[in-house]
């Protein structure tokens, strides 16, 4: 039973819309009026307390639903409203949610779904923040598919619990996981699922912008602030006003603007880069790295009150590796949206080959295992992936360099040390225990048969250019033995 205080207001020309759906929330415990004009609305605005939740049409004589919306917005915010539209095109519902609204009805609907999206509306229950749940074709607002999280392991689902709970509490979240282990679909998700959904989720990695530009694009600048700077800039936190700010990389911000960072946090405030204006927000900032934050703060390059400001929940992403059972999931869902993309029937995964790919160490994680996924799609010849298709599709990741990011699907020319340590991992991974010694192996074969091939063969030349005495190379490639080139 909705509480005693619940009003709701319908707003539709249609006496008939108006009539069930006002006697539908009635019956549902609701105190309900009924107008039949924008107008109206906004008279009744002047005069009365607002309602707790208003179901207006678009298309009506006088000022239109839209309209109405706006006029409610600029007047009360924190109003929910349900827009109701026999016209479900993308421009209507964009347009409605744009300015503002809760949800989006396409008529006709379900009578019981309007009352039970209401009751959601007025109660919203920790955890779902929009849609309703019990699979109606009349609300359009449910996530794509493409945005949501894939998970079943222990970790991925104890992760899911912890942001329906978070995405309802204003608290500061600190994502954590190597590089492509979707630290950003995680804030999405924490958008997505909070009171802030239908505002705007903004996002900026702090390492991709020069730290001189930095400030400038997290606060705006006026005209003329600094040259080069033409026109007003309206920052990332301004943009964001009312939703949510995600911080990638924020281990890689400069300390001056660390601290700009943590007294906009503490006041909610700030001026923009040359401006006298006061600006007021209200955002909500999600920060996410793949360092580790208290080592930089040990070493004095992160401040230890920032970190604690936007560290009040941490939520640390595991690495694919980690949860090798969740591979078989999400490869089918990035092959089928490439199949969708690709206008073509999506590819399945032999046995064999979801095997090869349950045995490979992941450095890039999911975003390696995507990227894999999509060569798959458009290289593999057939509709069954064997594991030769993977040897053509596999190119080799290149781990991360301690503390840097690591650059998945492509190769640098000459980098061998880290073709030698995805190499490694692989063999690691496929259960290797004497790797060193191979490695040495392999190591002094290279370049015991660069020198010879160098020197044409010459034994002690080949020594001396290495740096080695004659005997070494006997030693390992034994006597009178030719370089494999020259056999
Ligand atoms: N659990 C998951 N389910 C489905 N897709 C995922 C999942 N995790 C990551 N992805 C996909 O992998 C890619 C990388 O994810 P995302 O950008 O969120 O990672 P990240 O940790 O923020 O990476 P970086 O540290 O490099 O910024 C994205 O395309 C994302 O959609």
């Amino acid at each position: 039973m909705p509480d005693a205080a619940a009003t709701v207001w319908v707003v539709d020309d249609d006496r008939a819309v108006r009539f069930v759906l006002a006697t539908a929330l009635r019956e549902a415990g609701y105190e309900v009026t009924a107008f039949e004009a924008a107008r109206a609305v906004l008279d009744a605005l002047e005069t009365r307390r607002p309602p707790a939740l208003l179901f207006t049409d678009v298309r009506m004589p006088g000022d239109d639903g839209l309209v109405l919306l706006d006029a409610i917005k600029a007047r009360h915010p924190q109003l929910p409203v349900i827009v109701m539209s026999a016209y479900t095109d993308i421009a209507s519902t964009a347009g409605a949610f744009r300015g503002g609204a809760h949800e989006f009805l396409s008529k006709p609907f379900d009578l019981d779904a309007a009352v039970a999206l209401a009751a959601q509306v007025l109660a919203p229950t920790p955890g779902r923040a929009r849609g309703s749940d019990d699979g109606t074709a009349t609300a359009v607002a449910s996530p794509p598919a493409e945005d949501a999280l894939v998970g079943d392991t222990p970790a991925m689902q104890a992760l899911f619990r912890a942001i329906g709970r978070l995405a309802q509490a204003p608290l500061g979240v600190l994502v954590t996981g190597e590089t492509g282990t979707g630290k950003e679909l995680v804030a999405r998700a924490l958008h997505r699922e909070s009171p802030r959904a239908r505002k705007p989720f903004v996002a900026l990695n702090t390492a991709a912008i020069p730290a001189e530009l930095l400030e400038s694009e997290l606060f705006g600048h006026e005209a003329g602030a600094f040259t080069g700077a033409g026109k007003r800039h309206v920052g990332r936190f301004e943009q964001a006003d009312g939703g949510t700010l995600f911080l990638d990389e924020i281990g890689d911000m400069p300390l001056p603007l660390q601290t700009r960072l943590l007294r906009v946090l503490a006041e909610n405030e700030f001026f923009r880069v040359g401006g006298r204006e006061l600006i007021r927000v209200d955002v909500r900032v999600i920060a996410a790295t793949h360092q580790n934050l208290d080592a930089l703060v040990a070493d004095g390059r992160f401040r230890a009150d920032l970190l604690h400001r936007l560290d009040v929940v941490r939520l640390q992403l595991p690495p694919l590796r980690e949860r090798r059972e969740d591979i078989g999931k999400l490869a089918e869902r990035f092959l089928r949206a490439a199949a969708l993309k690709f206008d073509a029937p999506p590819k399945r995964l032999a046995p064999a080959a979801l095997q090869r790919l349950m045995a490979h160490r992941w450095p890039g994680n999911v975003r390696e295992l995507e990227n894999l996924c999509w060569r798959l799609a458009a290289l593999a010849p057939g509709d069954v992936i064997g594991v030769a298709d993977l040897d053509d599709a596999f190119v080799p990741a290149i781990p991360m360099p301690a503390g840097g990011s690591g650059v998945v699907g492509s190769t640098h020319s000459g980098d061998w040390e880290a073709a030698l340590s995805a190499w490694a991992a692989r063999r690691l991974d496929e259960g290797c225990t004497d790797l060193h010694a191979d490695a040495r192996e392999r190591f002094e074969r290279a370049l015991f048969e660069a020198a010879l091939a160098h020197t044409g063969g010459h034994r002690s030349d080949a020594a001396a250019r290495l740096g080695l005495g004659r005997n070494t190379i006997t030693r390992r490639l034994g006597p009178g033995r030719k370089p494999r080139a020259m056999e």
